[in-house]
């Protein structure tokens, strides 16, 4: 069963640009109203002005938000729901590769993603005045298997993947109609690739990791992927998204 977008608001954490930008994209050409939550201004103001342009002033809005301020994050939310409308999508995607600021790293990738998680979740629960949804949480292939000189980031994204996983459990899931997906990307053309040759000190490994993967993936390669895990997952969705298209995990079959 595919669900409709149509006039549905989404909220996207690191959607000025990469694939978060991908993503708020997708979302608005499926007629949703998107709101990008960034640390970044001048990018996501320069982000903003050409999504308006593109899909209607009152169908795209930013606000400049770290997600990692507790107050900044669930102000922004609160304010959100009065000004703009009810919540019905939500994408945790913001996220960065640092091993050598690995606290801020877990704080970012994974701390930021459970609070965004549940903030989300008390905006959309059927049992508190909401519509149900969707929340899609962003790991990555680190998510499922171990890279060198990756620890923390791989063990950020594997929190992601054991608490989405697990939050789609939650006994009380099906009276608030929330569904929790999680995606996978491997690696993709955004500049995060340059973060992780960084930090890592793994440039031509990195190169060589590309190329054995079949290539790097197109920001639209991934944001096609998403789209189809929001419009069509069960609860419980968790894919990569490769060179060689979404592949469900384990029992999830589409
Ligand atoms: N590019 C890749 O190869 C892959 C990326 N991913 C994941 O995809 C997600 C998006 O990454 P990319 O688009 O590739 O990177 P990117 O660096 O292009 O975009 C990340 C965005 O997050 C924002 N951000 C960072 N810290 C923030 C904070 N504290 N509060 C709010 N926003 C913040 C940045 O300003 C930026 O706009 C991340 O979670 C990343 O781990 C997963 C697998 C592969
Ligand atoms: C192959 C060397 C990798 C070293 C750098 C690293 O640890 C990267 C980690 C991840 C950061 C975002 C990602 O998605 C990266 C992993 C993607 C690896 C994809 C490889 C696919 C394959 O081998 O088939």
């Amino acid at each position: 069963m595919e669900i409709s977008l149509s006039g549905k608001l989404a909220v996207v954490t690191g959607g000025s640009r990469g694939l978060g930008r991908g993503f708020a994209t997708s979302l608005l050409e499926k007629g949703a109203k998107v709101v990008i939550l960034d640390i970044g201004k001048e990018e996501g103001e320069e982000t903003l002005k050409k999504l308006q342009e593109q899909f209607g002033k009152d169908n795209v809005y930013f606000y400049r938000c770290d997600v990692t301020d507790r107050k900044q994050f669930e102000d922004t939310m609160a304010t959100i729901d009065k000004d703009v409308g009810r919540l019905s999508v939500m994408v945790n995607n913001a996220g960065i590769f640092n091993e050598q600021d690995w606290e801020k790293m877990i704080s970012i990738n994974l701390v930021a993603m459970i609070r965004g998680t549940k903030l989300a979740t008390d905006l959309m629960k059927k049992d508190n005045g909401g519509d149900g949804g969707v929340v899609l949480n962003i790991s990555s292939i680190a998510g499922l298997g171990w890279y060198m000189n990756s620890e923390v980031y791989c063990a950020s994204k594997f929190g992601v993947v054991g608490f989405t996983k697990s939050m789609a459990l939650n006994s009380d899931t099906l009276k608030w109609d929330i569904r929790y997906l999680c995606m996978c990307p491997a690696f993709a053309d955004t500049a995060l690739i340059g973060a992780i040759k960084e930090s890592t000190g793994l440039h031509k490994e990195v190169d060589t990791g590309i190329e054995k993967a079949g290539g790097i993936l197109s920001v639209q390669e991934v944001a096609d992927g998403f789209m189809k895990m929001i419009l069509t997952s069960d609860n419980g969705g968790l894919a990569v998204i490769s060179k060689m298209g979404l592949t469900y995990k384990q029992d999830e079959q589409k």
